[in-house]
């Protein structure tokens, strides 16, 4: 009898990160939801998988820096090489320059690949890859990054490698600080362990931890951090008693549950709820204090996984524009004693999780993004009742987004709020700053860059 000889399986884990990398570029896929498709396709599991993955998610986060590299080996810019080999000299370049492969395995192996989407192009990938390995990454990095004396951000940008616009912008959340913004871009690079939230009522967070194998949270009372695995598989998630959920995101949802409101309090709004991350948290919540919670999501199939998210809780789910306050009885004008606006925004808080999304992002995006927030917390005032409390979150430190996006939608809504200290509400979490906003940050508090802004509605 015959058998299909297979490839070792270093040499499929390089092909499956090349499968993933090159649907990221040219489809524009998610690396987050490629590479699971693709690993199961090439059938890799444990070590191969995560080398496979390793070599994924570095690559498409230090795409900036590799590519400077590759065009001052091979004399040429990237954007002038054929995508397939440009693809697999990248991940050649990651393996060289920030793994433990050695270079000579780095190269052939990634010769081979080249040979096998661009023959073509093998002698010339060899030569480059070849070229890398003649120097360690520090001396690449003094060669080609602008010194950190006369330009900074340039400077940063290359050595930590991210897009300029946004070393820029979180200098500037940071308050100027360059030291504490190359920590967060240090951050962004290092793989983020997945955080579970234990669903009140549901699920403790001690017991869920010794149950997965993972530890307890460090602020939030439902969090657990889980070392590794794949959470999709727990039978905690699959029956419903817990969520993956960063635990910046379980502060936030935590803090407007926890605000007094005088009066009722039986009424709670989740304005953009998909896909029902912070929803659960607040429904279960809502069980456990008599309170009901309607969640709003405009996407009908964002909207099903808020239902399915739910499941069981007292929270119905509205497919509508949040914008729409007022014009009907689901959605009242002063209706509600608790307001969540956890608006679309950049998502530059979350960089850590989503490799490819630094270099998609653009400055461009911004603009109706910050329009549509600002629509959103308007309409959320106009949902609070007076002496209730909305809590505006993004997901993202850009100040456009945070301070100027609520001092706009506060100006021009007409309706009278104060900016409540959020930071009380966030008991143990150090670091906060001075308030009264709030903003996470994943170098300081292990979380992604959550940002809150509490305010009361007061006539
Ligand atoms: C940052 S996400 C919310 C995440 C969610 N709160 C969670 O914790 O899982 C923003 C959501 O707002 C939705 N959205 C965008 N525009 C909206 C609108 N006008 N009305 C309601 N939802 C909207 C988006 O589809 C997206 O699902």
């Amino acid at each position: 009898m015959t058998r299909a000889v297979r490839r070792p399986a270093q040499d499929i884990a390089r092909w499956a990160a090349y499968e993933a990398v090159a649907a990221v570029q040219r489809d524009d896929a998610y690396a987050n939801l490629v590479l699971p498709k693709v690993l199961r396709e090439e059938r890799l599991y444990g070590r191969d998988a995560a080398f496979a993955t390793e070599l994924t998610y570095g690559t498409l986060r230090q795409l900036g820096q590799l590519d400077a590299v590759i065009e001052a080996a091979a004399g040429r810019e990237v954007g002038r090489i054929d995508p397939p080999a440009r693809d697999a000299l990248r991940l050649g370049a990651y393996q060289i320059l920030h793994t433990r492969v050695p270079a000579h395995a780095a190269v052939s192996a990634t010769v081979d690949l080249v040979r096998r989407v661009t023959p073509g192009a093998a002698g010339f990938a060899n030569a480059v890859l070849r070229k890398i390995t003649t120097k360690e990454l520090p001396a690449w990095l003094d060669e080609l990054a602008p010194a950190r004396e006369t330009d900074p951000v340039a400077h940063l940008s290359v050595v930590d490698a991210h897009p300029q616009w946004i070393v820029r912008a979180f200098r500037e959340a940071l308050g100027g600080d360059l030291h504490e913004t190359e920590a967060l871009l240090i951050a962004d690079n290092e793989r983020p362990e997945v955080h579970l939230c234990a669903r009140p009522g549901r699920a403790d967070a001690a017991d869920l931890a010794d149950e997965v194998g993972g530890a307890p949270g460090a602020f939030s009372p439902y969090a657990v951090y889980l070392p590794a695995g794949s959470p999709g598989e727990l039978s905690a998630i699959i029956d419903g008693r817990a969520h993956v959920q960063d635990e910046g995101s379980q502060l936030v949802a935590l803090a407007l549950a926890d605000v007094p409101v005088d009066g009722g309090d039986a009424r709670w709004l989740d304005l953009c709820a998909g896909p029902g991350g912070k929803a659960a948290l607040l429904g279960g919540l809502a069980e456990q204090r008599d309170a009901r919670l309607t969640a709003v999501e405009v996407a009908p199939h964002r909207a099903d996984l808020v239902r399915n998210a739910v499941r069981g809780m007292p929270v119905r789910v509205l497919c509508v524009d949040g914008r729409e306050v007022g014009a009907s009885d689901d959605l009242p004008e002063a209706g509600f004693d608790r307001v969540l606006v956890d608006a679309p925004c950049s998502g530059l808080g979350s960089l850590r999780r989503r490799p490819e999304s630094r270099w998609r992002r653009q400055p461009t995006d911004l603009p109706p993004l910050t329009r549509l927030q600002r629509e959103l917390l308007g309409a959320a005032i106009r949902a609070v009742r007076p002496g209730g409390v909305v809590a505006y979150v993004t997901c993202s430190p850009h100040l456009v987004e945070t301070q100027v996006s609520v001092t706009e939608a506060v100006r021009r809504s007409g309706i009278a709020v104060d900016l409540v200290d959020a930071r009380p509400f966030l008991p143990g979490v150090p670091g906060l700053g001075t308030g009264p906003t709030v903003q996470l940050w994943p170098h300081r508090h292990g979380t992604d860059a959550m940002f809150l802004a509490l305010l009361r509605r007061t006539a």
